[in-house]
């Protein structure tokens, strides 16, 4: 989410490589499966975080698996947690047991302004770390390598045997929540869950390259450029794929409408995900971009020649299924975290620090 995460000479941005790769497997010398054993570390506002807590839900791994989440407010140090004890309350557990982070209480909450940067509220703008109450999320990487010289990056998948970092990369931090490694501590409903089924997985592998690269990352390449002509390069690319996206799940909603009939609207979204008829990895990862499109990027990153909500009507048909009728979903997006993370964290970008009120709602009811 840094606006300094990396750039080249050509103005582009350019992010980062994950440097933390290991995987958790029974095969692996160190990082066996167990219970309890690993944590993960998020912040709201992060679309690449929240693909792993959306995973972690659907796989059932929030008993597993805890997890804490930074202050939504990144300055130059990084993320930081809230003070050392202040989450050592039954809340915690409320926190974990709804699949995710719930703020449904705050999705209400308006207007989102007038919060100071460094304000404090706990269990509103984040939790403690509560296994070594460090302060931030950059003790970790010290921790693991202390000569460490990259960005503090959230999500961070640790091992709390080790005290080390397993795997700072979304991507794999997802393939591992949704191996077969934690079969054994959750039910077989979660078992059956599998985002990645054989028969899609190139389909899948071939939607995220592109979605990857041209949209969860092409919103950055817009909003992070440093120079007008990358900036129009960029956002009109950016808007050619999701033209292509709207395309596509047109044919596929259509295709739906003749199968079921236009009037089964329920038997159609049922089925109505981006590969296949059942959700996958691919929805996993397309959603936390395009939650955040209108409420965030149309204005803060200058992806404006459209919104998801007026100009691309199947995009947003699946947004709002996907949303309103997948706890793991909506239960893990803090419309609040991520409209503060973003206008106020990137003074480059909007150096005043104004957090826009609109667009309201933040999502239509479907
Ligand atoms: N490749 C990483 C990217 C993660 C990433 O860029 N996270 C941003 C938040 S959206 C971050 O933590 N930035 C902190 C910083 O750059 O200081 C992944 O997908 O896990």
């Amino acid at each position: 989410m840094s606006e300094k995460s990396a750039s080249n000479n050509k103005a582009e941005f350019k992010r980062q490589s994950s440097p933390f790769r290991e995987i958790i497997s029974a095969d692996h010398p160190i990082y066996k499966p167990a219970k309890g054993r690993y944590w993960l570390y998020v912040a709201l506002p992060c679309p690449w975080a929240q693909r792993t807590l959306i995973t972690r839900a659907l796989k059932g791994l929030a008993p597993i698996i805890g997890c804490s989440v930074a202050h939504w407010h990144l300055d130059d140090k990084g993320w930081r947690f809230l003070e050392e004890g202040d989450g050592k309350t039954n809340e915690r557990h409320w926190f974990d047991i709804a699949g995710g982070i719930s703020s449904v209480n705050l999705n209400t909450s308006t207007p989102v302004a007038n919060i100071p940067n460094n304000a404090h509220r706990l269990l509103v703008d984040g939790t403690d770390e509560p296994h070594y109450g460090y302060k931030r999320l950059s003790d970790f990487y010290f921790k693991t390598k202390p000569d460490y010289k990259g960005r503090f990056t959230v999500p961070v998948l640790c091992d709390l045997e080790t005290c080390t970092i397993v795997n700072n990369e979304s991507s794999d931090i997802i393939r591992i929540m949704n191996s077969a490694a934690f079969d054994e501590f959750v039910g077989e409903e979660y078992r059956q869950v599998r985002l990645v089924p054989r028969s899609l997985e190139a389909q899948i592998t071939e939607f995220n390259s592109w979605v990857y690269d041209k949209i969860n990352n092409g919103v950055y390449k817009a909003g992070f450029a440093e120079c007008a002509e990358v900036y129009e390069r960029e956002v009109t690319s950016l808007f050619q794929y999701l033209d292509k996206l709207e395309n596509l799940l047109d044919k596929k909603y259509t295709d739906l409408e003749a199968k079921y009939g236009k009037n089964n609207k329920d038997k159609i979204l049922d089925r109505y995900f981006a590969i296949g008829d059942t959700l996958t990895e691919a929805d996993v990862r397309l959603y936390p971009t395009i939650v955040r499109f209108d409420v965030v990027y149309h204005q803060h990153f200058k992806c404006n020649l459209a919104t998801i909500r007026d100009d691309y009507s199947r995009i947003h048909t699946w947004l709002k299924n996907i949303y309103w009728r997948h706890e793991a979903f909506q239960r893990t997006t803090d419309f609040t975290h991520i409209k503060l993370g973003y206008t106020r964290s990137q003074p480059r970008v909007n150096p005043i620090g104004i957090t826009p009120l609109g667009p309201k709602p933040d999502i239509r009811p479907l």
